[in-house]
């Protein structure tokens, strides 16, 4: 069942140059897919994230969320969608400096006006499963740059979204960090049905994933699902990378994933 579907969707800046930065995309996610999207800088990943998180609007073409177009929904209409049916993973982990961990984590439910018992119910379970018991009275100042990803995970998580916008997760971690991460990411993803859209340029993160989308100029270029080991999937993922262009591949090719 398809959770979202971008549908012929076209993103031209208006400006002193005219900027076609997506140009007629079309592609669905499922309920429960973990999908990364990849391509070089410059191919319109942001734009895309910019588009499905509702904070920009097509040009043309169409957005649509579990048979619900964003694009029709007034400004009000339009936040209470983004707070409930999404989720958001930053590179710069996006977490509130004057909260303490438990309050970004349930910051979401706290908008919603949710209850205090489901706060502490859902608090409960995602801080055992991420391992924030430790940690929840700190501030983000007093904790690392992997725990402070998990707890923006918590985050995204919590108010059970309908799909979870990923943006460069693990470009702000050291290896370790990284790999604890998307392990993390990848196991949520399938014990929790969760739906994971997320933008990387680091083909180790992609291979984590049960499809990578590549786009070049705004355009579908190709796309590839994992149907076998990671250590292969790494290797077709550079594949279509070399094809790509954009630098990206560097001296990857010949590293064996942990
Ligand atoms: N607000 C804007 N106004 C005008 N042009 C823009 C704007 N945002 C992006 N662009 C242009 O649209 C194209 C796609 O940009 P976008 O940021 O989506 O690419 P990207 O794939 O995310 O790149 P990167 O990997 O470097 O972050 C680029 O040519 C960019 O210069």
């Amino acid at each position: 069942m398809s959770v979202l579907h971008v549908q012929d969707v076209t993103k031209v800046y208006e400006g002193k140059v005219t900027n076609r930065a997506l140009n007629q995309l079309s592609f669905e996610v499922d309920k429960g897919e973990f999908l990364a999207v990849m391509g070089p800088s410059g191919s319109g990943k942001s734009t895309l994230l910019n588009l499905i998180s509702t904070i920009d609007r097509p040009t043309s073409g169409e957005i649509i969320f579990n048979e619900m177009k964003p694009q029709n929904l007034n400004s009000t209409e339009l936040a209470y969608f983004r707070r409930r049916e999404l989720g958001f993973v930053f590179q710069d982990f996006n977490l509130l400096p004057t909260l303490t961990v438990e309050e970004n984590v349930v910051l979401p439910l706290t908008l919603d006006q949710k209850p205090i018992s489901v706060m502490e119910e859902r608090l409960g379970v995602l801080a055992e499963r991420l391992d924030l018991t430790t940690i929840l009275h700190k501030r983000p100042n007093e904790i690392s740059g992997g725990q402070a990803q998990r707890v923006a995970i918590a985050r995204a998580l919590i108010h059970e979204p309908a799909i979870i916008l990923a943006d460069e997760p693990t470009g702000n971690l050291d290896s370790n960090n990284t790999r604890e991460v998307l392990e993390l990411l990848s196991n949520i993803n399938r014990e929790r049905q969760a739906t994971i859209v997320m933008v990387t340029h680091d083909p180790i993160a992609a291979s984590y994933c049960d499809r990578v989308l590549f786009i070049k100029d705004g355009e579908f270029f190709n796309e590839i699902h994992r149907d076998d080991r990671r250590q292969t999937f790494f290797q077709r993922i550079l594949n279509v990378l070399s094809l790509l262009g954009g630098g990206q591949v560097g001296d990857l090719s010949s590293i064996r994933l942990p």
